[in-house]
């Protein structure tokens, strides 16, 4: 756990004031964030809390209604979110095979290595099954492509939104392991999950939302140790919020 996670002077992601509305709900609410260069930035929250809008719209895929986002000092551009990987809670994939799925990305970024597609299957344990339609793999399999094609690129950037919800054991602990080995090689993380063991396990720093509002954003160790908000407090002890 690095204590400058939240104080950083530099924040590598910034937003500032961001709110999104859809008609007259507001599922986002003055969002400020400054998250730092290294380690791995955990987002929680009860559900329907803003998790899943919050990445979308830190990717640029929904554009918020009002705030600012910069990356690295620069506001966020389709050039800028390029760099960046976001992988779903149910991954989408290509009606192609496991191999092609991979190659898709390669060739939409302009990068012709054929071995970094082949180190990015190895490394999720599905060079065997490159040849394999992708539709056809399980959940778990089909999760790890979508974080070998999420990571072929070498992003600034991996937002991942709750990637081992549906997958057992030792599934998880894969994909675990790989996102721990991916932060600490210039790759900033931001993982959304409901499960405290693996926040404990993976998070430098933890943003806890609540209503689509800020409830706080803390250093791991005190985030688990004495969250300051109560609607962290409840969430961890498994209240449920009304
Ligand atoms: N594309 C969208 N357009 C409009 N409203 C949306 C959209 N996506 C989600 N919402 C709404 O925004 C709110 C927050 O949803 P979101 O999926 O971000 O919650 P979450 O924190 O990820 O929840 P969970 O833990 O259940 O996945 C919900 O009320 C949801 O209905």
């Amino acid at each position: 756990m690095r204590d400058t996670v939240v104080q950083s002077s530099v924040p590598a992601l910034h937003t500032e004031g961001l709110r999104l509305e859809d008609g007259n709900h507001c599922l986002l609410d003055d969002i400020t964030l400054r998250l730092c260069e290294d380690g791995i930035t955990v987002i929680m929250g009860h559900n329907g809390a803003g998790k899943s809008v919050l990445l979308r719209v830190l990717h640029g895929l929904i554009p918020p209604s009002a705030g600012r986002i910069t990356w690295r000092g620069d506001a966020l551009t389709p050039e800028i979110t390029r760099r960046q990987s976001l992988v779903f809670q149910k991954p989408v994939l290509l009606r192609r095979s496991v191999a092609a799925n991979i190659d898709f990305i390669l060739r939409a970024r302009g990068l012709r290595d054929e071995a970094l597609r082949w180190d990015a299957l190895r490394r999720v344990g599905l060079l065997d099954m490159r040849d394999h339609p992708a539709r056809r793999l399980s959940g778990g399999e089909q999760q790890r492509l979508a974080l070998a094609r999420a990571l072929v690129t070498s992003p600034e950037l991996l937002m991942l939104d709750e990637p081992t919800a549906n997958l057992d054991p030792g599934a998880t602990q894969m994909i675990e392991r790989i996102v721990a080995e991916t932060a600490v090689q210039n790759t900033k993380v931001i993982f959304v999950t409901h499960d405290i063991g693996q926040a404990r396990r993976l998070a430098d720093d933890v943003v806890f939302l609540n209503k689509g509002r800020l409830a706080e954003h803390s250093p791991a160790a005190a985030f688990f140790d004495a969250p300051r908000s109560a609607a962290a407090q409840a969430y961890l002890s498994g209240d449920i919020l009304t």
